[in-house]
């Protein structure tokens, strides 16, 4: 099992991952355990309609999300995409595009009513960018966002950051950036960071697992939790990558190699928590 480093801003103080588990046991029915999905349950892929969790991820999720309070993906996916693989999980939410959207334990898509009014313009931006951005280039529309990747191109990532950053300045919108990837979306304020943070309120426990930029929100959000309540157990883990890896990992407390060892590492959280 790797070190672990927990509530702790630098230096860090190593701590095991086992005894986390092991503190987690005891206030199960009181700790929420947070995903991302794409690099973190699922290996990146050229295509991102090609994407499936890792192998052990379903199994060990399903078997956890019986015994803590809750499991929450946290996606910049829409929730319909990520019912696609977590649909028939009981006890298991989704948040969608960084929380515009969420479904709770199999439940309707609910939108954010702040963001509806700027699908039209997201479906024009997405025609556009697929008009004018060179072959290359992946445009995927996600009804409230535009992704915009180069990764089979990665000689068009300054071309496709430059058109993402002009279009969102001339339309008053919002950018991310992620691995290989610029996303343009609603100037609504609703991030991964405000997600947790409205989540964990009353809880006595969190782990966040996550690969990219956006995921630092989410660990701050579990920091800021922990800073205000001593008892509070939270635990920010980065999933390896070549991308955003290092800065992820900077502000985590333990890093797991890839999707496919967080699957045997929830595994064996089964059977710390079981
Ligand atoms: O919040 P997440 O669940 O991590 O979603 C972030 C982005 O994930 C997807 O893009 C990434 O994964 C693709 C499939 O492996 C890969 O081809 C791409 O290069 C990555 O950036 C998704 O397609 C995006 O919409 C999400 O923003």
């Amino acid at each position: 099992m790797p070190p672990l480093n927990l509530n702790s801003s630098q230096p860090k103080i190593p701590l095991n991952a086992d005894l986390a588990w092991r503190t987690t046991a005891d206030r199960a029915t009181e700790t929420i355990l947070f995903f991302d999905f794409d690099g973190t349950l699922a290996p990146v892929a050229d295509d991102p309609t090609k994407v499936q969790p890792a192998p052990k991820v379903l199994a060990a999720i399903e078997a956890l999300a019986r015994v803590v309070r809750r499991v929450a993906i946290v996606s910049a996916r829409p929730v319909e995409f990520l019912r696609d693989h977590f649909d028939g999980l009981p006890g298991v939410d989704l948040y969608g595009l960084y929380g515009l959207e969420h479904s709770h334990s199999g439940g309707p898509t609910v939108t954010e009513p702040a963001a509806l009014p700027w699908v039209p313009t997201m479906a024009q931006l997405a025609d556009l960018a697929r008009a004018e951005l060179p072959p290359g280039t992946l445009v995927e529309y996600k009804r409230l966002s535009v992704a915009l990747h180069w990764r089979t191109a990665p000689h068009l990532a300054a071309t496709v950051e430059e058109w993402g950053h002009a279009q969102a300045e001339r339309l008053g919108l919002r950018v991310q950036v992620g691995r290989m990837v610029l996303e343009v979306k609603p100037p609504v304020d609703r991030d991964k960071g405000m997600v947790i943070d409205e989540l964990v309120q009353g809880t006595g426990g969190a782990w966040y697992f996550g690969d990219d930029v956006s995921d630092i929100k989410a660990f701050a959000a579990l920091r800021a939790r922990a800073a205000a309540d001593p008892d509070f157990l939270g635990v920010c883990v980065a999933v390896a990558n070549p991308e955003t890896g290092h800065e992820v990992a900077e502000a985590a407390d333990l890093t797991i190699d890839s999707p496919a060892a967080l699957g045997d590492f929830l595994t064996t959280a089964v059977h710390h928590l079981t």
